[in-house]
């Protein structure tokens, strides 16, 4: 049994002559519809979400709302989780013809459609914005999840000739007994004039992936529809590895690691004073040249196989290494987490990483610093040995327990050289719930960058796009350390 939702055919002018499917809980195959010749595609897994090809019957109408859509002015958005340019208009009041007749069709007919599919309560609360993904643009995992967000939708204006390698796909994750994503178990490609819906929920991780071609745009117009909220259980909290004390090594061995310069009196008073000013520095060519080379001709020589993928998608994506076996890169992390390598630390920063560190009379000036030195212990260390190819990257997300005290980054960069920040890659410091980045850091050759951050501070990984595989290497590596003090 079937209903038309438009009572009047003369009223829908977008062509909506779907039938209203009955009792669509299940994952079901609708007829086809009236006047096309394409399927409605509802199905739950691996959560509630609807794919509606060929939507409106009048291609004049979806090519003149794309002259009007581009007609619109767009801004950038780049941020840990996304890049990509967004309409800056209004286009809850806009009064452009086809975008408010697209805009009651989805509110009204639609809506009304959308509520007897799938039995979620709608309110008449509008959130509609255009969205235009270019070369190297993406969005990464997220689940929509804010306020009373219930539905969200996308309505996709890409030229007819988009393929697959374009890239662009709406990828679908299903979650872990955890309720994080675990991997994508469905990707949609974009196709003109395709509406697409899914359930906003705790489990509705999904990602736009990147845009691969550099001669088309993928152009949608996206948004949510509200309802009453619903339960969310809370988020899964991880605990990451304890850091630990410093490790004794051999005097020889220590010195065979680290650039001399660094161990001048002179040069560490100059360090201290503008790491004290700017509470960041980067060392360059940290490691005696000889070591440099011989720890990146190893970590290259580290099979697939040895680097383990870190997730869950919506927090990370890089490799870590599996080091079981002693080699040089276990001596440079041996190295770095030394306490001989705790004291030029503090040296060159001014931090008490050792109880043989000096700590100048002018590093009590800090009032905020004074109340949490009253409070330190035994200072300590992790470090984290990484590979990063084309696809990786770190997000800021609200249950990191990382960025919830001070401490002192300290990240050696490997293999790096002519790196691009437009390459992604590039470490941000932001200030938790700011959109402005206080500090970036782009990844040097040999170079050892140090950031102190407080509390209130948190970074990420850029997103490492498809620019590098104009690389020879296509790849980086770092260990990345923490000390507290
Ligand atoms: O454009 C798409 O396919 C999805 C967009 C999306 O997930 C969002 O804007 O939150
Ligand atoms: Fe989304």
């Amino acid at each position: 049994m079937t209903t038309p939702i438009s009572q009047d055919p003369g009223g829908s002018v977008l062509g909506f002559h779907y039938p209203l499917p009955v009792n669509c809980k299940t994952e079901c195959y609708l007829p086809v519809p009236i006047g096309t010749s394409t399927n409605i595609q509802l199905t739950q897994n691996p959560f509630c979400h609807c794919v509606i090809p060929n939507i409106i019957k009048d291609q004049d109408f979806v090519d003149r709302l794309q002259e009007e859509i581009l007609d619109l002015t767009f801004s950038e958005k780049n941020n840990d989780l996304y890049k990509f340019h967004q309409s800056l208009e209004d286009l809850k009041v806009i009064e452009s013809p086809l975008i408010s007749r697209l805009r009651s069709f989805i509110y009204k007919d639609l809506l009304k459609w959308i509520q007897e599919v799938t039995g979620i309560e709608l309110n008449n609360n509008v959130d509609m914005s255009c969205a235009s993904y270019r070369y190297t643009d993406i969005l990464l995992c997220h689940d929509d999840e804010l306020d009373d967000r219930r539905v969200a939708f996308i309505y996709y204006l890409v030229p007819k000739s988009w393929r697959e390698e374009d890239g662009g796909s709406l990828d679908l994750f299903c979650v872990d007994s955890k309720g994080e994503p675990r991997e994508i178990v469905k990707s949609i490609h974009p196709k003109r004039n395709t509406f697409v819906f899914f359930e906003v929920g705790p489990t509705s991780f999904h990602q736009v992936s990147e845009i691969l071609t550099e001669d088309k745009t993928r152009l949608s117009v996206s948004g949510w529809f509200h309802g009453p909220p619903v339960y969310r259980p809370p988020a899964y909290v991880e605990i990451p590895p304890s850091p630990q004390p410093y490790l004794s090594i051999e005097e020889e061995e220590f010195y065979s690691w680290i650039n001399p310069l660094y161990l001048d009196p002179e040069t560490q008073a100059e360090i201290k004073d503008t790491f004290k000013e700017e509470s960041q520095i980067e060392l360059h060519c940290f490691l005696q040249e000889d070591k440099y080379e011989a720890l990146m001709t190893v970590l290259k020589s580290k099979s697939d196989s040895q680097w383990k993928k870190q997730g869950p998608a919506h927090k990370r994506h890089y490799w870590s290494l599996d080091n079981e076996s002693p080699d040089i890169v276990q001596s440079c992390v041996r190295f770095l987490q030394s306490d001989a390598m705790f004291l030029v630390l503090s040296s060159l920063t001014g931090l008490r990483l050792h109880e043989l560190a000096q700590v100048s009379d002018d590093d009590d000036s800090d009032d905020e610093c004074d109340n949490k030195k009253d409070t330190k212990g035994q200072a300590m260390c992790r470090s984290v040995v990484r590979r990063w190819t084309h696809g990786c990257y770190t997000l800021v997300h609200d249950s990191d327990i990382e960025s919830g005290s001070w401490a002192l980054d300290a990240v050696l960069f490997i293999d790096c050289d002519d790196w691009k920040p437009e390459y992604g890659g590039v470490t941000s410091y932001i200030a938790k719930g700011e959109k402005e980045e206080l500090l970036s850091v782009c990844p040097k050759a040999n170079g050892l960058a140090l950031v102190y951050r407080d509390t209130e501070t948190c970074k990420f990984v850029k997103h490492l796009n498809k620019l590098i595989t104009e690389l020879p290497n296509k790849c980086f590596y770092d260990i990345s350390s923490v000390y507290y003090e």
